[in-house]
């Protein structure tokens, strides 16, 4: 719920305004509905997609990146973008993919989804870190496709006694 500095008189009252939020290239239009108690509330993302958004500097701290809904990050699937989300962090490889050392092929199904447990059994933060660049937004809820396996397997069965 964000205070409003007027008082506006119904619900059907309708209004674009333009949210100051995150860095000022990082500007989106947004639906804005108020109320009878001087608020307004947030009640839809207009001209919200994923190609509204670019990369963010590396020295901006991860909790002051935009927040990008999941709705949008499931939607960037269908777009010209290739997003990935790890950790909650959204990173942009729509150029890193044809980059990435370990090919392109591992990076396409994530395609607008999480791949956090995928991508720590591969790298470590020296990656992460190197990923810092690619970062467009943090989210929250993105789903991971795949359900994620035991780290390690036993020599023996739970319980069994060789000894
Ligand atoms: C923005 C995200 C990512 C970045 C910046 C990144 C970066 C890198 C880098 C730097 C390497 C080379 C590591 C080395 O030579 O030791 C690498 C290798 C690799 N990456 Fe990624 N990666 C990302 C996402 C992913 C994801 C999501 C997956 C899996 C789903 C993945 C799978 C792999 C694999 C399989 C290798 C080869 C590992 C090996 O040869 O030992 N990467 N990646």
């Amino acid at each position: 719920m964000i205070e409003s500095n007027d008082s506006p008189s119904c619900w059907s009252q309708m209004r674009l305004l333009r949210i100051f939020k995150g860095p000022a290239d990082h500007l989106a239009e947004r639906l804005i509905k108020t109320s009878l108690n001087g608020t307004v509330e947030l009640v839809e993302d207009a001209n919200n997609t994923p190609e509204c958004y670019s990369p963010v500097p590396p020295s901006l701290p991860d909790d002051e990146l935009p927040f990008i809904p999941a709705s949008i990050v499931s939607a960037s699937a269908t777009s010209g973008r290739h997003w990935i989300v790890i950790d909650n962090i959204i990173y942009d490889c729509t150029d890193f993919i044809t980059e990435h050392p370990g090919g392109q092929e591992v990076l396409k199904p994530f395609k607008g989804h999480d791949c956090s447990w995928q991508f720590w059994r591969f790298h470590g933060k020296q990656e992460l870190q190197q990923a810092r660049e690619l970062r467009v937004g943090r989210t929250s809820g993105v789903r991971n496709k795949f359900k994620e396996r035991p780290r390690f397997v036993g020599l023996r069965p739970w319980g069994a006694d060789y000894l």
